[in-house]
């Protein structure tokens, strides 16, 4: 299990450094083995820096992630290779990941260097033509290729196949399919259930909410570097509790059709503060409420008029006058 718990990211900011911004606050959840967990918000919400900490290009400002119950800053110096065995990413451009002067190719051999250099030669091309064959490749038509002679999609699933030649556990796909064209879209997102199938967590991140709804079980909306909604995907795209879900999967009628005028009048109000069920909820499961089984919603805000929030905001500035 791949878990974050009250991650927070400050960025240094500012002509020294002096000041911080705060990327992401406080966010929990879980991507567990064997399944797809969607995150997603709109741009500068801060998906990618939580795929960035993941990934240990970057520290974690306060908060924890674990793999498997161990914390991730335990894999520094001498324990790296072993956690990027486990875990990868696989980014929104491909082709940036590949040298033009190289064939495409080299990713993988960089692999065996790296990680393998005792594996046999005749090994290591079967374990090649089992990963790129588990990717949809078809070796004769990958191998000894350069970069600008394969697709888009050729080259995104030759990085999948990299990181499939780790045995890793988890993956995360930031963005993985924006610069693919509509078919060859649906074929990295079917790999990806591929991918589930043989039992890896992925963390899917997109702004594509058509995407995440079709490839998976879970979704997490990030606002401004917060988690405002999560939940069982079903539930969360029919019945969008927070008003920034509501309005994120208003842009996207197709997906919850379920989710018509009179069921949004229904649920104006705070999700947390307002609603028996949810404040009890809310007192359980701290800043989320679990407004129904598997579905948890945070605080509406000031902004989406929660009666206790304004009043905060109202004494807060009261304070400060
Ligand atoms: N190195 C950095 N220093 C300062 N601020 C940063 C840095 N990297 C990201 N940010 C800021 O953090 C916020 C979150 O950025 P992030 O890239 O994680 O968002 P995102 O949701 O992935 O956006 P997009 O969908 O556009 O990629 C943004 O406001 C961004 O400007």
């Amino acid at each position: 299990m791949l878990r974050l718990e009250n991650v927070t990211k400050r960025y240094g900011v500012g002509a020294f450094g002096g000041t911080t911004f705060t990327a992401v606050r406080d966010v929990s959840f879980e991507v567990p083995p064997g399944e797809v967990v969607s995150l997603i918000g709109e741009s500068g919400s801060g998906k990618s820096t939580i795929g960035k900490m993941i990934l240990r290009l970057i520290p974690i400002s306060e908060g924890t992630i674990t793999l498997d119950g161990t914390d991730i800053r335990t894999f520094a110096r001498g324990r790296r290779k072993e956690y990027y065995r486990r875990v990868q990413g696989v980014f929104q451009d491909p082709f940036s990941c590949y040298n033009p002067v190289f064939k495409a190719d080299r990713v993988l051999s960089m692999i065996k260097e790296e990680y393998f250099p005792r594996v046999p030669r005749s090994e290591w091309d079967e374990r090649v033509e089992s990963a790129l064959r588990a990717v949809r490749l078809d070796p004769g038509a990958v191998l000894g290729r350069y970069p600008h002679q394969l697709s888009g999609g050729q080259l995104q699933r030759l990085l999948v196949a990299r990181a499939l030649l780790l045995d890793i556990r988890y993956l995360v796909a930031d963005e993985i399919t924006s610069m693919l064209d509509a078919s060859t879209r649906i074929d990295v997102l079917n790999l990806l259930a591929d991918l589930k199938a043989r039992g890896l967590g992925v963390l899917f991140i997109t702004h594509d909410l058509a995407l995440g709804n079709y490839i998976a079980a879970r979704t997490v909306v990030l606002r401004r570097g917060e988690v405002v909604e999560m939940g069982e995907t079903e539930k969360v795209f029919a019945n969008p509790r927070h008003p920034y879900a509501r309005h994120l999967l208003a842009s996207v009628p197709q997906l919850h059709a379920r989710w018509n005028g009179e069921q949004d009048d229904a649920f104006t109000g705070c999700p947390v503060h307002e609603g028996d069920a949810a404040q009890d909820a809310a007192e359980e499961t701290g800043r989320l409420a679990e407004v129904e089984p598997g579905h948890f919603v945070a605080c509406a805000g000031a902004e989406g008029g929660c009666p206790v929030a304004l009043r905060r905001a109202g004494t807060a500035a009261a304070v400060g006058r």
